[in-house]
């Protein structure tokens, strides 16, 4: 087993608090955008859903988008991830300007370079769960490394659920199987579209638990776009979008703070989440 394989399981840690495989470059920017505008339509019924965006995603970091309905979120992440093509600005992930691609690269940046998790696990349903968390790998005929393989099964649990097919498995274990795909190809970046969306709250604490530690143990970098203010608390970094534009950020986030942050943005109705136990009311909005 690899020393960071080992890690994710074990979390071991060196005297000076850094993973034993502090990988290098963590802290330095994976992924970027220079004045994003994405534009919806034209002429009357155009939306501006971005409207000029400068941010910095950085490695071996979890960082939430939060905002309120409609500003832009998504939106963001489908343009960083080559999902969705720009209308002004630059991209650039791993080095590699995402709009000078074309769609040959674009699929090979997302399968070789990004990783996926959506709300809709998005499982294959005549597959395995063995053979779905291979699924990236195999379609780009990359050889799976078994060992980080059995050391991502075993962190997510799934170690006895491998032959089942999704319809076997709980919505837990199925966003689990997803995000053991995600992480199989050791990709630079994992995007995830309201991964817990889906989920129950225990859940999805074991989900976020377990994507945290991807990033502290293996130096994996997540970008989640979230709606849940608790679900942000796994975050390193809150960044809060508003009318497609990036209004505020927030760093080693609390509910209280995120709910602040929500509440000031009109968001409070995303905000009030009945499991939080913080009302988005309480916080003076
Ligand atoms: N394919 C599309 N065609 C036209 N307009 C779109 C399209 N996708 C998104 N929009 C619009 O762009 C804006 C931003 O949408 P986006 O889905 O990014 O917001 P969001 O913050 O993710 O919202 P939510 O929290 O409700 O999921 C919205 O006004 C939306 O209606």
């Amino acid at each position: 087993m690899t020393t960071q394989s080992t890690a994710l399981l074990a979390g071991d840690t060196q005297t000076d608090g850094r993973s034993a495989s502090e990988p290098a470059g963590r802290g330095s920017v994976i992924a970027s955008a220079r004045g994003l505008v994405k534009t919806y339509g034209s002429g009357d019924t155009a939306v501006q859903a971005l409207a000029g965006i400068d941010v910095d995603f950085v490695r071996g970091e979890l960082t939430a988008i939060m905002g309120p309905s409609g500003s832009g979120k998504s939106t963001l992440m489908h343009c960083m991830a080559g999902l969705d093509t720009v209308t002004a600005g630059t991209v650039v992930i791993d080095g590699e300007d995402v709009g000078r691609m074309n769609q040959r690269q674009l699929t090979r940046l997302r399968r070789t370079r990004l990783g996926f998790i959506f709300q809709a696990f998005n499982l294959v349903p005549t597959l395995t769960a063995a053979e779905n968390i291979t699924l990236p790998l195999d379609i780009a005929r990359r050889p799976v490394d078994r060992t980080h393989f059995d050391a991502i099964v075993a962190a997510v649990g799934l170690a006895k659920r491998l032959h089942h097919r999704p319809n076997e498995l709980s919505g837990g274990q199925q966003q689990r199987v997803a995000c053991a795909r995600a992480l199989v190809a050791k990709p630079a970046v994992i995007f995830a579209d309201e991964p817990t969306g889906n989920l129950d709250s225990k859940s999805s604490a074991e989900l976020l638990g377990f994507l945290r530690r991807s990033v502290d143990d293996l130096g994996q970098t997540v970008v989640m776009v979230t709606h849940d203010p608790r679900a942000a608390t796994y975050a390193h970094r809150v960044l809060f979008l508003a009318d497609g534009l990036l209004v505020g950020e927030l760093t080693n986030p609390t509910q209280a703070s995120v709910l602040e942050v929500l509440g000031s943005l009109g968001a409070n109705d995303l905000a009030a989440d009945d499991e939080s136990g913080v009302a988005a009311t309480s916080v003076g909005h």
